[in-house]
Formats: structure tokens, sequence, C-alpha cells
């Protein structure tokens, strides 16, 4: 039986937890069933209860303590950890309908999407046809306050932008904490950040205000070891044109917005995980509880 779920990603605070937490509760509300399975070894408060919690298996305060390792380091020693007992996951997952909606909270760790293959192989063994067989989609989180800095924008987008190539499932990219934008920017101003493109760098604030306080930015910006004038410089604008030029030719990445405390923005991105993973086409005619179903007119 196929298994439906969504992996909730994201660099750290982009409100993955949150997210997970708003999805759960508009699913209650509509009485659907959910499974939160939560793999961020150091989450320590929850608005819902784990179904399946990864510190049962593993916590990353022992494996810092004893292996004296740091948090990122402790971190891929818990997801290698979880890549050998990966029947742990199984026995959690196997007695689940195809009601359920399986959501993955992750990590924060950003090393985790970009350059370590253990996200891939942890994919690819839950998507495994004649096993679990799950319809998996990811939906990868960026705080929307990011467009008011174009370079962190750009760099946030790339890292959505190679998950979405290292994981090989439906990708839904969300600026999530839309309300926290909302009040700044007019709609219409934010819908160019939508889809990312290499214009949206002409009008950088952080470049204009630098060049209003008299910043001079030097083309020939040279010392490597001053950071203002790296990051100021002209070689850092010539990486963020590089980058989002990169992105532009992709074509790949465009976010959809979230507001968790909106239910109506909850339900549309529920509905996008729906689309991608198919949930409704496999679901079986639902009898109503007797209480709800509405007399027949006279
Ligand atoms: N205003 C606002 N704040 C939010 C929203 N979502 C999350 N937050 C806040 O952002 C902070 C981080 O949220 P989390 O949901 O813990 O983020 P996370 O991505 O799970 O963080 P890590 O698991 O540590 O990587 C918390 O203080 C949340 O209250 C939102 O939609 N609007
Ligand atoms: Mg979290």
């Amino acid at each position: 039986m196929s298994k439906y779920g969504v992996m909730v990603m994201g660099p750290a605070g982009a409100g993955k937890s949150t997210f997970c937490a708003s999805l759960i509760t508009h699913l209650q509300l509509n009485r659907r069933s959910a499974f939160y399975v939560n793999l961020d070894p150091a989450a320590e408060t929850f608005e819902h209860a784990p179904d399946l919690d990864i510190k049962d298996l593993i916590s990353l305060e022992d494996v810092m303590d004893e292996l004296k390792l740091g948090p990122n380091g402790g971190l891929i020693y818990c997801f290698e950890f979880l890549m050998e007992n990966l029947d742990w996951l199984t026995e959690g997952l196997e007695s689940l309908t195809e009601e359920y909606l399986v959501i993955i909270d992750m990590p924060g760790q950003i090393e985790l999407y970009t350059h370590i293959p253990i996200l891939p192989r942890l994919v690819r063994f839950l998507t495994q046809p004649g096993a679990l067989d799950m319809r998996l989609c990811a939906a990868y989180l960026l705080e929307s306050t990011f467009v008011v800095d174009r370079a962190k924008y750009f760099a946030g987008t790339l890292s959505a932008m190679s998950a979405m190539i290292m994981l090989e499932v439906p990708h839904l990219n969300i600026l999530s904490k839309m309300d926290l934008v909302k009040g700044q920017m007019k709609h219409k101003e934010f819908k160019r950040f939508t889809t990312p493109d290499k214009s949206l760098l002409d009008d950088d604030p952080v470049d204009l205000a630098l060049r209003k306080a008299g910043v001079q930015i030097n083309p020939q910006s040279s010392d490597p070891t001053d950071k203002d004038a790296v990051m100021s410089g002209a070689t850092f604008k010539r990486l963020n044109t590089a980058v989002a030029g990169l992105i532009e030719s992709f074509s790949m990445v465009s976010y959809l917005k979230l507001d968790c405390t909106d239910e109506d923005s909850v339900q549309a991105i529920l509905s996008y995980i729906d689309d991608c993973i198919q949930y409704h086409e496999a679901q079986e005619p639902r009898e109503l509880p007797d209480d709800e179903v509405e007399p027949a007119e006279e």
C-alpha cells in the first residue's frame, strides 16, 4: 500500500516546525489524518507531539557528549546512524494507510541539503517501490524577509535549487513568514520575488544604501581580508550577478507564499502538496457518520 508524505526542509529558523504544526492543525480541523515524524535530533519542544521521533533512536546531546562532536558534526553522525537503522523508520511507517499524510520535519543545517548525499539516500529509501513506496514531495522553506537583502535571497534560492536537483522528487519552494513582510511591501511589489530573475539585483536596497552612505564600490576591490570591502566590492557584485544569472537560466525555482497565521494560506499550500503527490486520486470514497448526513430536502 502506498504512503503519502511531505518532507519539510530549509535553512535554520525558516519556520519548518511551525509550518508542520499549522499543517497538522489544519488537517485535523478537516478530519484528515496526519502522521508527524520529527527527524531533527536537536528539537525539544513541539506544538503537536511527534508520532515518530528520531530522538527515540538517537539523541544529538548524547552524540555530542560521547563522541565530542559539535552540533553540526553531531547531526551528520545522527543521520548516518539513522541510515544504518532504517528498520526503525520502516517499523514506524509500514502500518500507515493511504489516508495518512506523513509530515517529516527536518533539521535546518544547510549542509544536509547541499553537499552531503544522505538525503537523496533517505528519499530513495522512503519512495522505493515494493517497500514503503511513499509518494513524497519536498517543501523547501525560505524566510520571506530574505528578499530585503538580494544577496541573501539569491543564496537561499541557490540552496533551494541545489536541494531540488539533488532529491529528484516533486518539489515546492515556499517563502514563509509572509505576515512579516505584508505590512512593508505591496502585494504587487512582492510578486517579483516569486520568480527569481537577475533584474532584482538592479535595485538592491543594501547596495543603494551603501551608495547613499557614500561607500565607494571599487572595481579593483582587492584586499581579500577586508570583509567590508569584499562584501560591498565589485567582486561580490559580480558573484551575485553570476549566481542570479545561473538561477535564471535554469528557470526551475518559483515560490509559493505561506503565512502560517492564515488558514487559507496553509490550505493553499496543502492543495499544492496534495496535487504533487496525487493524494486524492488514491482515496476511497468515505461514508459520513450518521450525525453528519444532511437530511434530504422534502
Ligand atoms: N511571524 C512569524 N513567525 C514565524 C512563522 N513561522 C515561524 N515563525 C517563528 O520563527 C522562529 C523559528 O520557527 P521554527 O518553526 O522553529 O523554524 P524551524 O525552521 O523549524 O527552525 P529549526 O528547526 O531550528 O531549523 C520561531 O520563533 C517561530 O515562532 C510565521 O509564519 N510568522
Ligand atoms: Mg524545527
